[in-house]
């Protein structure tokens, strides 16, 4: 190639010289006709145009500054990390860290969109969700929210792409950096690359101008965001979730507390204790009276009672993002949890989900991680085992399926740590859920940790009227089959027919919703329904509290044989534990069994539990 050039450029020099005198600008002077430019025609190019510009100028000032300009380049390249660091300020944010969600929306939105951009990454609706890429659903959501795409099918979204770009806020450059990430061509081996990482960096000495940033970007969110939620999950390495240990966002419209069918006294003492709480009087009283800044509620009843919708209801209320985490799925250690609670924001809801079924007890008879660590007694890891056959064979209200104790990571020291050890976060709102909650240890529960503990029952005929006018009733006055007053009418009618404080709302409403918005159907088969799904839960009651049984349907027993220590060992079980199979109301009680009795907590206090 080199070649063929060489022999173009000598073949070109000749019938130059044939054609123009040997003195006309631009012309190499003989002597110097066979140097090095004749091997190197690039050097011969250069040194043409150089005497073009400045006659008479030698080849050696060519070549030196040929060089010159290769020894600054080196230089520069060599000092400028160095003189950058000197001169400027970076920080590095995981995109695992939930501000790196804000930037990146703020990105999107407002460096992104702009007409010069040359270089993005374009996403469609439907692969963000297949791809189960939290962040691409996340964009996807703002941009829908904001009007920036207007309908369903408005589907490409901008999004930063991995590498560098330079914008500016006012009068200030930054250099926003994607790096790490998934493998490209990989969906699979995120966790094995890099982790991906937001680096921001700006001219100066301190960092005061990224966190105004990444504080504009905060409240960018916040304003975008109003009727939407972030719910965050803790991972637990499945598929769409973060490694254990991260969080995984998705934004949801906010779930309004009014869709939430409960006592509504109770709510609003909830929402009271909550506002307050967050309040600027509250803040300032926890600090003057030195008691750690937390507030804790414990949410129970049977599965499908709206613990968890209430949860993000609430935090959709007080303007902040919910964070979910459920032990039971057994991949979250004592320190990955601790480093979830480490890693929360100041002000918001923390969800632990069923923590009864996350399988910690008290550690001197649970040992939960003896298993996983191989413990030098053999017959001892059957131990547990043994017992909670056992246990679930005596007392099958404590030990349903949704009760059933499995094997987690985390121990009770390690959950107590998280949630309030020293080095915890200050400022959340921990709420806990359990379908069974005298099997939680006192430690966890006790005030200070829990200050309220609120059951969520079945549907009463309130919330029976109150679930069939939102369902039923507000699409049939829009599409205007119904007036209000017919409304009224038939949700009254549904409640009367839907027998009381037997049912869960996730069971009704999914009755309602297999009526297709036929609200006569509805009022009509409500009965039937409940008859027929009477039936189907029939032999979960036997024996034991479970679906739907209240005190007075516990079948008749005679106890008045029963040893009364017996009895005290099933009353320290827990109160629910002694009303397996027994009925009070025909047992004659001796002292002993008076006197437990007398310290047990009332049934109806926790309503029906579950055993499903
Ligand atoms: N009180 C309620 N008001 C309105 N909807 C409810 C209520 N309870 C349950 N639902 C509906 O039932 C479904 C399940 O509710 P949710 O997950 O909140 O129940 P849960 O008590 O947290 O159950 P689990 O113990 O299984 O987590 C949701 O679709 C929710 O809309």
């Amino acid at each position: 190639m080199l070649d063929y050039a060489a022999r173009g450029s000598r073949a070109l020099r000749r019938s130059q010289i044939e054609e123009e005198p040997i003195d006309s600008p631009g012309i190499i002077p003989k002597h110097q006709k066979q140097s090095v430019t004749a091997k190197l025609p690039l050097l011969e190019i250069i040194q043409r145009a150089v005497f073009r510009i400045q006659p008479g100028t030698k080849l050696e000032t060519v070549v030196a500054l040929i060089a010159l300009y290769y020894a600054c380049e080196g230089a520069w390249e060599w000092s400028k990390p160095k003189l950058k660091r000197l001169f400027s300020s970076q920080v590095t944010i995981s995109e695992l860290d939930p501000i790196a969600l804000e930037v990146l929306a703020y990105m999107s939105a407002n460096v992104m969109s702009k007409a010069d951009t040359t270089n993005a990454v374009l996403v469609s609706r439907s692969s963000a969700l297949a791809g189960g890429d939290s962040y691409m659903r996340d964009m996807m959501f703002l941009a829908r929210h904001r009007g920036h795409a207007k309908k369903e099918t408005d589907e490409i979204q901008c999004l930063p792409p991995i590498g560098t770009k330079v914008f500016w806020v006012g009068f200030r450059p930054f250099l926003f950096q994607r790096v790490g990430g998934r493998k490209p061509g990989s969906r699979f081996e995120e966790i094995e690359s890099q982790q991906p990482a937001i680096l921001l960096t700006t001219p100066g000495w301190n960092l005061k101008p990224i966190t105004d940033f990444v504080k504009t970007c905060h409240d960018f969110k916040v304003k975008n965001s109003a009727g939407s939620t972030t719910v965050f999950f803790a991972g637990s390495g499945g598929m769409g979730m973060g490694p254990p240990g991260s969080w995984s966002s998705v934004t949801k419209a906010v779930r309004k507390l009014d869709t939430v069918d409960m006592d509504e006294s109770v709510k609003a003492d909830l929402l009271k204790d909550a506002e307050d709480y967050y309040s600027l009087d509250s803040k300032n009283f926890y600090a003057d009276c030195g008691i750690p800044y937390r507030r804790g509620y414990l949410l129970y009843g049977r599965p499908g009672t709206g613990k968890t919708s209430f949860s993000s209801a609430l935090a959709g209320h007080l303007k902040c993002d919910v964070y979910m985490i459920n032990l039971a799925s057994g991949t979250i250690s004592d320190g990955q949890l601790f480093s979830l609670f480490l890693g929360l924001p100041q002000k918001c809801v923390v969800v632990i989900e069923d923590v009864d079924s996350a399988g910690i007890g008290r550690e001197d008879d649970m040992q939960p991680n003896a298993q996983h660590q191989g413990s030098q007694h053999p017959q001892k890891q059957e131990e547990p085992k043994q017992q909670e056959a056992a246990a679930a064979a005596s007392h099958p209200g404590r030990y349903g399926r949704r009760s059933e104790r499995r094997h987690a990571n985390v121990t009770l020291s390690g959950l107590l740590n998280a949630i309030d050890g020293n080095a915890s976060q200050e400022g959340r709102l921990l709420i806990m859920t359990s379908n069974n909650p005298d099997a939680l240890d006192e430690a966890l529960t006790r005030p200070g940790r829990i200050d309220k503990k609120v059951f969520f029952g079945n549907m009463n005929e309130a919330s029976a009227r109150s679930i069939f006018r939102r369902l039923m009733g507000r699409r049939a006055i829009a599409t205007g089959n119904l007036t209000e007053t017919e409304v009224e009418k038939k949700a009254a009618a549904f409640a009367r027919n839907l027998p009381p404080d037997e049912f869960t709302p996730a069971e009704v409403q999914n009755f309602l919703q297999f009526c297709r918005g036929d609200a006569e159907k509805a009022v009509a088969e409500v009965g039937m329904w409940a008859e027929k799904r009477r039936k189907e839960t029939e032999p979960k009651r036997v024996n034991g509290i479970t679906n739907g049984v209240t005190k007075k349907d516990v079948p008749p027993a005679d106890f008045s044989n029963m040893d009364p220590t017996a009895m005290l060992d099933a009353l320290r079980m827990g109160p629910l534990a002694a009303f397996n199979g027994i009925n009070m109301s025909s047992a004659v009680p001796t002292m002993a069994t008076e006197e437990a009795m007398s310290a047990m907590t009332p049934l109806s206090d926790f309503g029906e539990i579950d055993n499903e």
